[in-house]
């Protein structure tokens, strides 16, 4: 059969698709513009007939009817891998779920372990092979798409075709059904405006870089600053291999700093799982034969990052304690993100020859009052550690840099106070001296 045959006989519209929905399954949406609007909302208009109907995605900007239809969770209960200041928010009015998970392992919890009946995901238009393009969710997308039961795929036109490593595309044959509608063009990501203590973070960071580097950016305002940092800089030649590609990246190669050159594993490509930024990045990545999109059980696998030479992995948090645990998750218990791949880029870059890696944070935390908190506590109550003590390694603040590799617990305290706010430097040498973390001759 012709594959536009094929695509015709799989059409159909959306209240129509989501008919095979039943009682107690299991749905995935998979992750941020991979979210199936239309599908979204033919499900939620099938509320008062479904029941226990669970749902899967993450970093969906919202917003997402299933979820904010049904607080009883007698119909639909979403759950969201990683929350996006939209999933947070629904966290907070318990009408989302958090998963905890690290990404490298996000594809073996569906194959291993997982209850999966229907994947509904976004995707560019299908090609003229019958094939369609995962596009900025193909860290995630193809390991879901193969264990599922049904597979539902909507059409949307304005998401990227991205050239892939591999498990970038699915052909029309394992497609079930096709859904089409009208789609608004993409909004940007909102973007923080940099504060000075973003920028003196970046600085303090700057001096480690060198030409050649195969950089990792996480999420957030200070990594996005640091790529344009690098980009007014003479710096040359960098690489990319990230599990988000962010507006930075594209500024970086439009600047030409980002050519992929002195890569040793994949040269010439920008490797990434994930695109999250503005309708430029998605015009600038498309049919972009200089990225390769994989999936993240390969592009996050500490041991793949750890062979690429020179790898830099930059990742924000939220609190570390003086034992240097790391918090980049959670606010006291409410949840704000996720774990996501910060775990396994700081593994990944400090196997990696010439690799480091940085966890940067504000040293303080303005509240809505105006209230000023330390981000260096003296220990947690509460926070979820995102990345053990024992795996961190540079921690920046807008103060200063510390190498914690191989340190004791005294010289952590001593360290991490050091690169504190000044007005707090005192009250956590007292709790220091309590916690029995402080040595009678360090600084004061
Ligand atoms: C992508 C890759 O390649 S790999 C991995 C990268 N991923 C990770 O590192 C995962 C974990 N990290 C993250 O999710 C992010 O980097 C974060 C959350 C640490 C920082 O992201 P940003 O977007 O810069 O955070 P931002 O400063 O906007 O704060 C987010 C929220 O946390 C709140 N918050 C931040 N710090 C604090 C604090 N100390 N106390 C209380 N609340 C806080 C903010 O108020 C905001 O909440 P709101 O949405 O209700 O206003
Ligand atoms: C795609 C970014 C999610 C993460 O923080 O890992």
């Amino acid at each position: 059969m012709d594959f536009k045959d094929e695509y015709k006989q799989k059409l159909r519209t959306p209240e129509e698709a989501v008919k095979l929905i039943n009682d107690g399954d299991w749905v995935d949406y998979t992750s941020a513009l991979g979210f199936p609007k239309l599908l979204d909302t033919a499900l939620a208009a099938r509320k008062d007939e479904l029941h226990d109907v669970n749902i899967r995605g993450n970093l969906i900007v919202g917003p997402v009817k299933v979820a904010e239809c049904d607080s009883t969770h007698e119909h639909f209960t979403y759950n969201t891998w990683h929350c996006s200041a939209y999933e947070r928010k629904l966290c907070d009015r318990g009408e989302a779920f958090f998963i905890p998970m690290v990404f490298r392992n996000n594809s073996a919890y569906y194959k291993h372990f997982l209850k999966l009946n229907v994947a509904m995901m976004s995707v560019p238009p299908m090609d003229k092979h019958g094939f369609f393009n995962m596009s900025v969710t193909t860290g995630v997308a193809a390991e879901i798409l193969r264990e599922a039961d049904i597979v539902i795929l909507e059409v949307n036109e304005h998401l990227p075709w991205i050239y892939g490593g591999f498990d970038e595309t699915i052909h029309i044959t394992d497609v079930d059904v096709i859904v089409e509608g009208e789609h608004a063009p993409f909004p940007p990501v909102p973007k923080g405006t940099p504060t000075d203590v973003d920028i003196a973070i970046a600085k303090n960071i700057f001096p480690y870089f060198r030409n050649g580097d195969t950089v990792q950016l996480g999420i957030g305002n200070m990594p996005d600053l640091l790529g344009d940092l690098l980009a007014d800089s003479d710096i040359r030649d960098l690489g990319m291999h990230t599990e988000l590609c962010s507006d930075a990246y594209m500024n970086l190669a439009l600047r030409g700093k980002l050519t992929n050159k002195y890569k040793n594993l994949m040269p010439g490509k920008g490797v990434t799982g994930m695109v999250i930024g503005s309708p430029e990045l998605y015009e600038w990545i498309d049919h972009n034969p200089m990225i390769a999109a994989c999936p993240l059980s390969y592009v996050n696998d500490p041991r793949i990052i750890g062979e690429i030479d020179n790898m830099i992995s930059i990742n924000s948090c939220i609190s570390i304690d003086l034992y240097g645990q790391v918090n980049a998750e959670s606010a006291g218990m409410r949840q704000i993100s996720g774990t996501g791949g910060q775990l396994d880029f700081l593994e990944g870059a400090s196997f990696a020859r010439g690799g480091k890696s940085f966890i940067c944070l504000s040293s303080t935390f303005h509240d809505k009052d105006g209230n000023v908190h330390s981000n260096i506590l003296p220990r947690f109550c509460g926070e979820i550690i995102t990345t053990p003590r024992s795996e961190v390694y540079y921690v920046a603040t807008e103060y200063g840099v510390f190498n914690m590799e191989g340190m004791s617990t005294w010289q952590r305290a001593e360290g991490l106070i050091n690169i504190a706010d000044p007005i707090f430097r005192e009250d956590l040498i007292r709790d220091a001296e309590k916690q029995k973390i402080w040595r009678r001759s360090n600084k004061r």
